[in-house]
């Protein structure tokens, strides 16, 4: 039984008070242990206990499924573990819900739809707005969260916090700005509007890359637009979205528009198909999931969003500056621990390559042969030249940065790389290096399992990988970078585009001309020049080919819980590095 009680938690100017439920199913085994200083080995797990016990005595480890705003346990009792992935300790139970929690939390969400789509588009705002303030304020705390049962660094963790609260406020400032159209009429006695309502209650399933932003950017502009919400987070990190929840609550945001439940996937699923009241599911997670929930959502013919599975390229000309190409590669492969879906998963870097008078690439690949480098290629011409590769400048430049990041506990100080998600998650690394390496691709740095143990990976770096190896046909999601090769421009857009895949895709280059040519010809949703971090919630977020349907974020994000709007496929560029020399 939850045990209610008061809590002061002090949050800038002004103390909130917090009504919270104790976590009844805080794991004893999270307490730390009294006795004398531990061994090296125990201290991970010390200073995630401890963590664990601060927020549990906070208030913070919520515990229970949210239905009908009450705190709830599965009906018939049974409860799934929640694990720490840099120490395998349970953190928490949390209920194992099924089918007749998640009828009962669409019921919730349809009544409370009848009354949160008539308020006004301006108290939405404001509720969203609380909403975000209260993350805001207890960033530290969901970081901590997130940390713990996600495993990624306190930093990025509470960066996570920040980014996701972002969707809850652009969402806010949005939801003013939810305008309709007037049609000039083609006979006199007629006048015609377009009015935008709300497609009505939501099914929004999330992964547990991103425990919270991921469910903010589905959550904020629904609630926006005038949605109630079913959330299944990942039963790997519910306890975010459990904490996220209960600030809702506390925000004005009315008991039933968010619901929150957990535990049999594809029971809970199946529930959110199959009700009629259900009018669209949003799904982030894998492709394989996708496309079930896809064909699910046919028998009530919902409507469906998807955000599914990357397969990035990230190429590197020959004429990228090194160290933003460096720079950007590190951040997009490397954020996470390599688990995100825009991901580098493929980094196709130019191994030299031949210029005519304009500067123009050629491809001469017999001719590399005989001409010697930095020399006049051809007598008669005088200007032609070779470009230096700079395959062997990147690999050697990336693998000496590549080993500079601290792997360990996210709780560490100075630590960039997390433990994967869990041992399945370290299998797959392993079975995609060892298929690359059988196949002729050599490991330059790490490729094997970190002595720290668990679910921690050395940074890898393996070149010489090609598209008869595994890892460049599906997601590593997980800190290996793939080096490849290509000679034109030509060639590296066909080993981009060789993929069913079509979320996002990095270029760098100093060519102006170049990264218009190469992003229009990319066949992807989001495209970094000279950037590798591009996610931000006022730009559209999401792919194409088969990673996905609709986009999150921005003001396209929002037409996505609007009845009858229809997105053309649209594509993201961000130009990054732009105010440097
Ligand atoms: N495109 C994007 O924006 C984006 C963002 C993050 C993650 N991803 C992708 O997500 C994947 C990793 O996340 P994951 O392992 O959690 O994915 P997953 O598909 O295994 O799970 C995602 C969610 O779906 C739920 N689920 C699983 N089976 C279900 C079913 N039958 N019915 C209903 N729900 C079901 C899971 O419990 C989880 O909550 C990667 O492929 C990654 O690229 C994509
Ligand atoms: O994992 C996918 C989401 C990552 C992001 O929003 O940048």
């Amino acid at each position: 039984m939850a045990v209610v009680r008061m809590v002061q938690i002090s949050s800038g100017t002004r103390n909130l008070r917090l009504l919270l439920c104790r976590p009844s199913h805080f794991a004893d085994s999270m307490l730390p242990h009294p006795g004398s200083t531990p061994p090296l080995s125990r201290r991970i797990s010390m200073e995630s206990r401890s963590v664990a016990a601060r927020l549990n005595s906070s208030g913070f480890l919520q515990t229970q499924g949210l239905i009908a705003g009450k705190w709830t346990d599965a009906y018939d009792g049974k409860t799934i573990k929640v694990h720490n992935p840099a120490t395998g300790e349970v953190i928490a139970n949390v209920p194992c819900m099924g089918g007749k929690e998640t009828n009962d939390a669409i019921s919730s969400a349809y009544d409370a739809f009848k009354s949160w789509s008539k308020v006004t588009a301006a108290e939405r705002s404001k509720c969203l707005r609380k909403w975000y303030d209260l993350i805001v304020a207890h960033k530290e705390e969901l970081g901590q969260l997130i940390t713990l049962e996600q495993g990624k660094p306190l930093k990025e963790a509470i960066g996570e916090v920040i980014y996701g609260a972002s969707f809850i406020e652009f969402a806010a400032e949005e939801a003013k700005r939810v305008y309709g159209d007037i049609i000039p009429s083609t006979l006199p006695d007629r006048r015609l509007f377009v009015l935008k309502q709300p497609v009505g209650v939501v099914g929004a399933i999330a992964p547990w890359n991103f425990p919270l932003a991921m469910i903010t950017r589905k959550v904020g502009p629904a609630l926006a637009c005038g949605c109630t919400v079913v959330v299944k987070p990942s039963e790997l990190t519910p306890l975010t979205a459990l904490a996220a929840a209960e600030l809702s609550l506390q925000a004005g945001i009315p008991p039933g528009a968010v619901n929150v439940v957990m535990g049999n996937a594809s029971a809970i699923g199946d529930a959110l198909l199959a009700s009629p009241e259900v009018r669209k599911i949003t799904f982030t997670g894998s492709t394989a999931v996708g496309k079930k929930l896809m064909a699910g959502a046919a028998g009530t013919v919902k409507k469906i969003s998807l955000e599914l599975g990357g397969n990035a390229p990230c190429i590197i000309f020959d004429d990228a500056d090194l160290d933003v190409a460096i720079k950007g590669t590190l951040a997009t492969k490397f954020r996470n621990s390599g688990q995100t879906c825009v991901c580098a998963n493929r980094i196709i870097v130019q191994e030299g390559s031949v210029c005519n008078a304009k500067g123009s690439i050629i491809d001469m690949v017999m001719e590399f042969k005989v001409l010697k480098e930095h020399k006049i290629m051809d007598k008669n011409e005088k200007k032609k030249k070779k470009i230096i590769g700079i395959y062997d400048k990147f690999a050697s430049a990336l693998s000496n940065a590549v080993q500079k990041m601290q792997v360990g506990d996210g709780f560490h100080e100075g630590v960039l790389q997390g433990p994967l998600i869990n041992e399945a998650a370290v299998q797959k690394v392993e079975s995609f290096l060892d298929d690359a390496t059988s196949k002729g691709a050599k490991v330059l740095l790490g490729g094997k399992r970190h002595s720290l143990g668990m679910n921690f990976f050395e940074p890898t770096v393996i070149a010489d990988v090609n598209s008869e190896m595994l890892m460049s046909r599906e997601e590593v999601f997980g800190p290996v970078a793939p080096l490849m090769r290509f000679k034109t421009e030509e060639e590296a857009i066909c080993i981009a585009n060789d993929t069913n895949a079509g979320l996002a895709a990095y270029l760098f280059t100093t060519n102006m001309q170049r990264s218009w040519r190469v992003s229009e010809a990319l066949e992807y949703g989001i495209v970094g020049v000279n950037e590798g971090l591009v996610s931000t919630e006022v730009a559209p977020f999401g792919g194409v080919k088969q990673s996905g349907l609709g986009r999150e974020g921005s003001k396209y994000g929002m037409d996505e819980y609007l009845e009858d709007c229809f997105l053309l496929q649209i594509k993201y560029v961000c130009l990054g590095n732009m105010s440097s020399n």
